[in-house]
């Protein structure tokens, strides 16, 4: 049976294959979510789960005090929440979601967002369509619409990160929820003009050609085109429809209702741009596709021309005071790079405005009023962000800025979360480890990524020198400054690794870095391009003159962004070190915050929820390897530093109760006799250490304790053993000594016997003299009294054959003698030894039978009376010396007769 507790800080060992079993047992029993130490683990179920989210749990966990501890993403809401009103820790809170993309990050945010919000919608007396806890979850199906799309994992990927930012003001129960922000990451723009096999576009597209009105389309002309590059209509769905009411829907909530026509305008162009193929004739580029050239550049509110030229011809200029020299592109492939870089440009600054829309509106509302100078804000944030991601091949940039970031929100967490141990074992009264030991190697590999000698470095250093490096000049470059790094290490950390070369001697294009969730081998292929993500300034300067409203208000803000963008040389800043500084203003926002994780598992990498059998919707390899990713078991092992087995008073004192002095010790108290038991065995003192509320040891301490307390139970066993064979021994004596006795009591019983057997065996032998003589005197009486009988039987036959002379014995018959139902049936016939014939003897109505047979006889007697069977029979008989009667044989009987008594 495997253990199944709510804290895997709480297993008894701390390792994965324990932490596997436990997670698996779990959701057997359809139990989701599971404490980590400070962490809630979030196992996805993948289907819907019938009241798990619903409004009497929220209601559960939003008012029952005992709920705190059940783990749950409301009870961690609660929690959360609870800190931020009532001060508990730092002002700020900040709860931080992770995991691999389909793990259930969204879900689980949204989940959590929804039951903050029905929070405040206790609090609010009021509902008002303009509280910023109806708008933010408003805001949610504009943002997926826009953010989101179908990837091979997961039907709704979200393709951004994103930080939500509650602000709220008050104390205490008086805590409002006033504005809200919304912050997003790494948004995945390649995706507008380019996906892999089996994945689509933003949902948006979809939904746009799926929902709109037949005139609208008409307008946008988006009719009768058989086919789009970037958002085939093939691919949209049954869902779309309904979703692009849901995207209306939410962008008229928001008060965005004329953002909304623009934006059909802009993402018609986006379509039409992505159908511009190009040919090239007399050395002059050309498309085909004049006609999606002209609608795209009418919906943007450009020349046609200037927009084709845009595509095909490069603008290079040595210095800003020197002219441009101007040359067309030299592949299709260029040109069509070209006409990427605008879809994307277009698509990132839309969505930039759009949700700079969503935070206008989430900060002005009416709540803030009144009361907002009296208290300062307190946030509570929620991030959102990709899990750690590591492909067999061809993992890139944005493989690196995602592991990045995941490496620093855990060396984050770890810093964080062994400062909280540091505290805590201070307040058990027990020494503080040392956290130098333990961070040293997870601070290096930082520096490893971001530091002035490293990875971003390198490939910084080359986009802003613009030396014109291969793609294998660049990871040797990266290899060589690594290298460098690692000289000076004290001790060698999990560090990048040497290129792979392969043994065709291929230039390197590989490098390796082993990350805290496994070893990630990237690409330097393209890596450069992508690090630039350079905008040609003629494409801007274009844009610039776009006569849409739209446009004009994209660029504008755009503008900012760009000369906020770029270095004090006017060098523009690249994505890595964009990304760094976005990445280094939300560590300082989580700075400021207690943080609390959740850390999403999916269990199987196919749709099989949670309702299919254990075999099927459990991945073990799979599982052990998010739970490394998203740094399950580094947390675990954070929580194993130090003291990494922890017990109650009680348990330890059970268990090792064995190695107190005396039995007396046994009847203090648990805490008590761990201490005597510690002072017993002092050198186990630094291994095993009584705190205040429980015991603390290390594997090393219980390895002692065990082997201590099998050798305490071993020589008791021996005692044991060596009372039990003198207990056998002295049984087996007894036994012999029984024997021994029974054997004289039986022998002298035996003897006693003989001795009476002799005296009866001579009085047996005299009686046998005597009954000898008796059995003699009997034969002789037996003798006599055959030859007595055989006399007599001679003589009566003697007299019989004088009588044979005689008339027979006359009957006289009834005439209805053989009538059954006659009262008498039969007559007997008293045989007189004197007379010759036979009479009956008794009346009534007597038959005299002429018995002719007798004759053959030589002997005379009484022949039975028969009567019949319903009449109660009654003889009659005397005494005969005649040895022999006759009796008629049944057959010549008369009918009706039985025999009836012989
Ligand atoms: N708590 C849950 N209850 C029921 N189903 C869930 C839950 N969490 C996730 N799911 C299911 O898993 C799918 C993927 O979840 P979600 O979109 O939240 O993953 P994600 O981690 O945000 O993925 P990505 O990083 O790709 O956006 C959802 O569409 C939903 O079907």
């Amino acid at each position: 049976m495997h253990e199944n507790i709510e804290d895997l800080t709480h297993l008894k060992k701390l390792d994965s294959s324990t932490v596997l079993q436990c997670l698996q047992s779990r959701y057997k029993q359809k139990q989701f979510y599971t404490w980590a130490g400070p962490t809630l683990v979030a196992l996805n179920p993948l289907k819907d789960v019938p009241d798990l989210y619903s409004k009497r749990m929220m209601h559960l966990f939003a008012h029952e005090s005992f709920t705190y501890k059940t783990p749950h993403i409301f009870a961690l809401g609660q929690r959360t929440l609870r800190h931020l009103q009532w001060g508990l820790g730092k002002t700020h809170q900040a709860i931080v979601v992770n995991g691999e993309s389909g793990a259930g990050k969204t879900c689980n945010a949204l989940y959590l967002l929804s039951f903050l919000a029905a929070m405040e919608t206790n609090n609010n007396e009021v509902p008002n369509s303009s509280n910023i806890e109806v708008l933010l979850c408003q805001s949610n199906p504009l943002l997926e619409a826009l953010g989101n799309a179908q990837t091979l994992k997961n039907e709704n990927s979200s393709r951004f990160g994103k930080l939500i930012r509650l602000v709220y003001l008050g104390e205490g129960a008086s805590t409002q929820l006033v504005s809200a922000h919304i912050e997003t990451y790494l948004l995945e723009s390649t995706r507008v003009a380019r996906q892999a096999a089996g994945e689509r576009n933003f949902h948006i597209f979809y939904q746009m050609l799926a929902g709109l009105s037949d005139s609208l389309k008409t307008e946008l002309e988006l009719k009768d085109v058989p086919i789009w590059e970037i958002a085939s209509e093939r691919d949209c769905n049954a869902v779309d429809e309904a979703q692009f009411h849901a995207t209306v829907a939410a962008l008229e909530k928001l008060s965005l209702e004329d953002t909304a026509n623009q934006l059909w305008k802009l993402l018609a162009a986006l379509l039409h741009l992505g159908n511009i193929k190009f040919t090239v004739t007399q050395e002059t580029w050309t498309t085909n596709q004049r006609h999606h050239l002209e609608s795209a550049a009418r919906l943007l509110g450009l020349n046609s021309n200037e927009l084709f030229q845009v595509f095909t011809v490069r603008n290079f200029q040595a210095g800003t005071k020197s002219p441009a020299v101007v040359r067309p592109c030299s592949s299709q492939n260029e040109c069509a790079a070209r006409r990427d870089t605008l879809i994307k440009l277009l698509y990132r600054m839309m969505f930039d405005t759009v949700l700079e829309s969503v935070n206008e509106k989430l900060q002005h509302t009416n709540n803030d009023q009144g009361q907002g100078h009296l208290f300062t804000p307190k946030y509570l944030c929620i991030l959102d962000l990709y899990g750690f991601e590591s492909f067999q091949y061809g993992n890139s940039l944005e493989q690196l800025c995602i592991n990045y970031a995941n490496e620093r929100l855990q060396y984050y967490f770890t810093i964080n979360y062994l400062k909280e141990q540091q505290v805590h074992l201070a307040n058990e009264g027990l020494n503080s480890i040392d956290l130098d030991e333990n961070v040293l190697d997870k601070h290096n590999l930082i520096s490893f990524l971001d530091g002035p000698v490293s990875v971003f470095g390198v490939l910084n250093e080359e986009c802003y020198l613009n030396r014109g490096c291969d793609d294998s000049q660049v990871c040797i470059r990266i290899q060589s400054s690594l290298n460098e790094r690692t000289k000076g290490v004290r001790s060698m950390p999990p560090s990048p690794r040497m290129p792979r070369v392969s043994r065709t001697k291929a230039p390197p294009v590989e490098f390796a870095i082993s990350h805290y969730a496994g070893l990630v081998s990237y690409s330097t292929v393209a890596m450069l391009d992508k690090n630039r993500d350079q905008v040609p300034g003629e494409m801007m300067s274009l844009l610039s003159k776009s006569k849409s409203p739209f446009i004009k208000l994209l660029l504008g803000k755009d503008a900012l962004i760009f000369n906020a963008t770029h270095t004090m040389n006017g060098r523009r800043h690249t994505v890595l070190a964009k990304f760094k500084n976005s990445l280094d203003n939300l560590m300082r926002i989580l700075n400021a915050c207690d943080v609390h994780y959740v850390r999403c598992i999916r269990p199987s990498v196919s749709e099989i929820h949670y309702t299919s059998s254990p075999s099927q919707r459990w991945d073990q390899d799979y599982v052990d390897a998010q739970l490394k990713a998203c740094g399950v078991i580094d947390t675990i092992k954070v929580s194993s530093f130090g003291y990494p087995i922890r017990m109650s008073h009680e348990e330890f004192a059970t268990r090792y109760q064995y190695l107190s002095s005396s039995r007396r010790d046994r009847n203090l108290d648990a805490k008590e006799i761990c201490r005597r038991i510690s002072e017993n065995y002092p050198q186990m003192a630094s291994e095993v250490r009584v705190g205040n509320s429980q015991m603390y040891a290390t594997e090393k301490g219980i390895e002692m304790a065990e082997r201590w307390k099998l050798q305490v139970r071993n020589q008791a066993a021996s005692i044991v053993q060596r009372w039990w064979r003198e207990h056998l021994r002295r049984q087996k004596a007894a036994v012999t000594i029984q024997n021994w006795w029974r054997t004289i009591v039986v022998v002298r019983a035996a003897n006693k016997v003989k001795r009476w057997w002799k005296r009866k065996r001579s009085a047996a032998q005299l009686l046998l003299k005597v009954g000898q003589i008796s059995n003699s005197v009997r034969v002789v009486q037996r003798t006599v009294r055959r030859w007595l009988a055989r006399v007599r039987a001679r003589r009566a036959i003697r007299q019989l054959r004088a009588q044979i002379s005689c008339p027979p014995p006359v009957a006289q018959i009834d005439e209805n003698w053989c009538d059954s139902n006659a009262t008498l049936k039969v007559v007997s016939l008293n045989w007189a030894e004197n007379n010759n014939c036979a009479k009956p003897t008794q009346s009534p109505s007597l038959i005299s039978l002429q018995l002719s047979r007798l004759n053959y006889f030589y002997s005379v007697g009484v022949i039975s009376i028969r009567r019949p069977p319903s009449v109660r029979a009654r003889f009659i008989t005397r005494k005969t010396c005649l040895p022999f009667s006759f009796i008629p044989p049944k057959t010549q009987l008369p009918t009706g007769l039985t025999d009836a008594y012989l």
